[in-house]
Formats: C-alpha cells, structure tokens, sequence
C-alpha cells in the first residue's frame, strides 16, 4: 500500500528569531539541523524509508530533506521540488518581529493575519527588501503579494493530484519535506478537516507525519513516526 511521510523543516533561524517568514528563505538552526537529522534516524530505525522525495524552493524544506534522507541512507533517491510547496506567504508582515507586530496591531488583529483561513495578511510593497519578484528562482512563477490559508491550499493541492499523487499510485513511499500551511493544506485534504478546525492545527518542526493509504488514496491512518 502507498504511504506518504510528511515532515515539517527543522527550525529556521527565523523560527527562533520570531519573525514572519513566509517565502523569504531563512537556513536551519543547529537545533534545526539535529532535528531533522534525527528525523533521518527515525526513518531507518522504524524501516519507513522513502523512495521518492519532494520539497519546496525553499533552503529549510530543502536542507530538511537532505539531512532526512542521509539519516535514513537515502540520499540517492528522486526528489523533485516546487514552488507549490512554499510557505504561505506572509506579504507585508515579512521580516517583521511577531511579538513587535502584537503590540503594534493587538493580539486579535495578529492572530487573524496569522490563522484565519481566508484573510490574508496586507500585501508586501513592490520593491521591498522582502519582495522575490525578481528572485530568478520564480522566473517561472507570478510570486504572490500575499495568501491565505486558501490560498496557499489552492496551489498545494493541484501540484499533489497532478505530481504526487501518480507517484503514490506507482506504489512508491513518498517524503515530502514542506512549510507548517503548505502541510496544513495537504493535512486537511487527506484527513478531511473543515476550513475552522484546520487553522488550529499546528505542525511541530521535524517530527515525521506517516500516512497510510489505501488503493484509492484514502488515508486509513494518520500518526507520528515517533510514537510507533
Ligand atoms: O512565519 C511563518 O512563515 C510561519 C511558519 O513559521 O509562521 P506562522 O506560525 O505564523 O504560520
């Protein structure tokens, strides 16, 4: 039967540091690195090893993946990235400090640019430090101003039935190291969670997410690697 690891990059640096990142690329911290090095070690421990591998165009997701497969001795495997898998992105909250952007705006007003489902966050200026318009890895790409939850699913889902999906039908066992929201968006796709409840649910950093599918791609589990 087809199974699906997810897991979510180790911390970035702008994890500890607090600040909205969306699709500004940040590196991993040393604790970041460990955990995703750990995750590797999971996987060859409980013999889950992948076969094919997908990621975002995005460092962590990516550095995340390397350091999980050569944990698990895979490094040699497919793996394939795309912009689909980014981060939601933040537009013009990027860069700022979280706790900064609370007491400016209040908690509720932050919370919602944070986890509503359909809101997204103020749009990012053009020409800002943060603006990857002309970041020549998105080329190919119309780089948005701004998304919701909505948004980024709207993105995430068609790579998943158009790329991952035929691959999971091939019978492979498929990683895909991603983004807390481009994860919320597959999470409540393949468990069926209702636009509220799934703003709600937080994916911790590098803690490997197993699903097991059946011919049809339904899932009939969901758990964490680490408490089987
Ligand atoms: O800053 C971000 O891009 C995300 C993920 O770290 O944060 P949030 O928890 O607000 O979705």
């Amino acid at each position: 039967m087809p199974r699906l690891i997810l897991v979510r990059h180790g911390q970035s640096e702008w994890n500890l540091a607090n600040r909205f990142t969306g699709w500004w690329d940040v590196g991993l911290t040393d604790t970041g690195v460990a955990e995703a090095e750990a995750a590797g070690r999971l996987l060859a421990e409980k013999n889950m090893l992948p076969t094919v591998g997908f990621t975002s165009f995005q460092t962590r997701a990516i550095k995340t993946l390397n350091l999980v497969l050569e944990g698990c001795g895979r490094l040699w495997i497919p793996t394939r990235k795309s912009w689909r898998l980014n981060e939601r992105h933040y537009g013009g909250l990027t860069g700022l400090d979280k706790q900064q952007t609370r007491d400016k705006h209040g908690d509720e007003q932050v919370h919602i640019w944070r986890r509503s489902f359909d809101t997204p966050p103020p749009p990012i200026e053009p020409g800002s430090e943060f603006d990857l318009s002309s970041d020549p890895r998105y080329a190919e790409v119309e780089v948005p101003a701004s998304e919701s939850l909505k948004d980024t699913i709207a993105r995430v889902l068609p790579y998943y039935t158009e790329n991952i999906e035929p691959t999971l039908r091939g019978g492979e066992t498929v990683i895909i190291s991603a983004h807390g929201n481009s994860l919320r968006a597959l999470v409540k796709h393949l468990s069926g969670i209702s636009d509220d409840e799934i703003t709600g649910l937080e994916i911790p950093t590098g803690q490997p997410i197993v699903y097991e599918l059946d011919d049809n791609l339904a899932a009939t589990e969901r758990y964490y690697l680490s408490e089987r």
